[in-house]
């Protein structure tokens, strides 16, 4: 039975649709210590967390069976995800189900910071009624600049123009069709702190976003500006904030998350200017149903072999384009495997021609299968579909990728071709539906064969007796031949034979073949087929 560990608190709900399946067993370890999730996930299939667990690259190295890790929830920075890349472990996530929680949670904490909420309540518990100290501003008529509009940004805006305030937002991603349609003002990062009086921001935590707000960035803005931060520790530059405090940039700031977790000891938390909570801007009950529910939904779905949409490290696909592309990713990875097997030498460059109906699909799972089919041959260890493309560029090789039209005789068709320090090597394939998959071309050579679990594949001068004298010596190995397909480019020049074989074909026999009169090159290939 599959093993899945939770080990960060997840709502009952979402546990149940693990439990319900009654496919998996699972056990919770809630708070676990480094140490002991180290010894413990080399028996786990899955592993189940929020943002408690730092999922590091020696937790990845040692989950062993490991296939998948679920986030109930949307941030995975906690989680290497360029490790679990490499070992070829999805890493899922749940980011629509807490998008309204912690924009609400936002713009609490920007009332809260308006009207000095906290300070008040905290006075008033001590026994002081202190009605002047409190005056807080308006937020109707002022700017708020939003650093990330994405999920969460896009519903702070809304809110935040609920109550009057003018929006301004900068995100590489936001096109100012977008922008207008919502009513907000497109900038620069630069115009956006400039301008605004109160600031929030809402990217995830990355290496682009580490430190984005930093001395540089509270030099430009508004003395008395409030700032927000109920994404991620380390968006802000909590060093340079202490300076922007201090020095009477900011006036005020709400903080959530913080650079280091559990925030006992944070300097920022003795300033009475500083409003701050534990890392609860997904905690309500709602939002902890949503997210462990689509998550673990994710992890069943993921362990049947099925898709799930929030994919970290692999491009998700709709049902109807994974329909589509299906086919040609299995081409894919066979055209890969056959040109890896074919290239004499190593591999630097991998140049993949989609023509005609693949080149109107997203070309990446197709690519990545290709890149699967030509690494598993050259790389010590197993290469996945997920970690394909890291391994590709880690390994320093070129892949490029074209897409064109139909023009030739098939309606689909996929080139895959290498080159590599002693030569070239293309390999083409087509999926002819109600027939599976051909390989169409060999180098110069025109072809027409399925392929099959076990090729041999020779290259030699065309001449009479060739095939019979290849077959017999199959025949005397006792290897069946199950098809069989020749091509060359003129009479008596050279040629390639190529068979599909029911078992493999030893050392000596390859010999023999091999040292047929005007045999040149001869090769047994195995083509992951199924
Ligand atoms: N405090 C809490 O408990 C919670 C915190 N979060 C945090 O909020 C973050 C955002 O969540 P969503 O809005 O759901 O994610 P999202 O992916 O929908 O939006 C993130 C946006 O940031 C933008 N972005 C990325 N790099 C940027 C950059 N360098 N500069 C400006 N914008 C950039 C992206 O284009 C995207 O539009 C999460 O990554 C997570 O870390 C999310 C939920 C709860
Ligand atoms: O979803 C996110 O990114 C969050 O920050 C929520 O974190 P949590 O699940 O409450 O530890």
């Amino acid at each position: 039975m599959l093993k899945i560990l939770v080990t960060d608190p997840i709502s009952e709900q979402g546990l149940q649709e693990l439990y319900s399946s009654g496919e998996f067993e699972i056990i919770e370890k809630i708070g676990i210590s480094p140490a002991d999730l180290l010894q413990t996930i080399g028996d786990f299939d899955a592993l189940l967390v929020r943002s408690q667990t730092k999922v590091t690259k020696e937790v990845i190295d040692a989950g062993k069976r490991l296939r998948v890790i679920g986030r109930a929830g949307v941030g995975v920075d906690n989680i290497d995800v360029r490790a679990a890349t490499k070992a070829g472990i999805l890493v899922i996530n749940a980011p629509d189900g807490n998008t309204i929680t912690t924009a609400e949670f936002t713009f609490s904490m920007m009332l809260a910071l308006a009207r000095h909420i906290p300070q008040a309540h905290a006075s008033l518990h001590e026994g002081k009624w202190e009605r002047t100290r409190f005056t807080g501003v308006e937020l109707r008529g002022k700017t708020l600049g939003i650093v990330g509009f994405g999920r969460i940004g896009t519903e702070v805006a809304k809110r935040a123009q609920a109550f009057g305030m003018q929006v301004i937002a900068y995100d590489p991603f936001l096109t100012s069709a977008r922008a207008e349609k919502m009513g907000v003002q497109v900038a620069t990062l630069e115009e956006t702190i400039q301008v605004a009086d109160f600031i929030t921001v809402h990217t995830p935590l990355t290496k682009e976003t580490r430190h984005l707000i930093s001395d540089r960035e509270f030099s430009v803005m508004k003395r008395g500006v409030k700032i927000l931060n109920c994404a991620r520790g380390g968006i802000i530059d909590e060093a340079a904030l202490l300076r922007a405090l201090e020095e009477g940039i900011v006036a005020g700031a709400a903080l959530d998350v913080y650079e280091e977790e559990p925030a006992i000891a944070n300097p920022l938390l003795s300033y009475a200017q500083v409003i701050a909570t534990p890392h609860l801007g997904a905690s309500t009950v709602e939002a902890q149903v949503n997210v462990a529910v689509d998550v673990a939904g994710g992890l069943v779905k993921i362990l049947r072999g099925e898709s799930y949409p929030h994919t970290v490290n692999l491009p998700a696909l709709t049902p109807e384009t994974r329909k589509k592309v299906e086919p040609f990713v299995q081409l894919g990875e066979i055209l890969g495997s056959m040109a890896a097997q074919t290239i004499r030498g190593g591999v630097q460059q991998v140049q993949i021609r989609y023509e005609g109906e693949p080149a109107q699909q997203p070309a990446d799972a197709m690519t990545r299968s290709i890149l699967k089919g030509v690494l598993s041959h050259f790389y010590r260890e197993e290469v996945h579909l997920i970690s394909a493309t890291l391994i590709a560029e880690e390994m320093g090789v070129e892949v490029i990728e074209t897409k064109q039209p139909r023009h030739g005789t098939y309606a689909n068709l996929i080139e895959v071709r290498l080159s590599g320090d002693q030569g070239t090597v293309a390999v083409a394939g087509t999926v002819v539906p109600g027939h599976g998959m051909r390989i169409v071309q060999i180098d110069q050579y025109s072809v027409d064969i399925a392929p099959s679990e076990a090729m041999v594949l020779t290259w030699h001068r065309d001449q009479p007796g060739v095939i019979g004298h290849v077959g017999g010596i199959l025949g005397e190995a006792g290897v069946n031949i199950a098809s069989m397909q020749v091509g060359r480019q003129e009479a008596g020049g050279q040629a390639i034979m190529m068979l599909g074989v029911d078992r493999e074909v030893d050392e000596a026999h390859l010999k023999k073949i091999r040292d047929t009169i005007g045999m040149d090159r001869v090769l047994y290939v195995e083509l992951p087929t199924s």
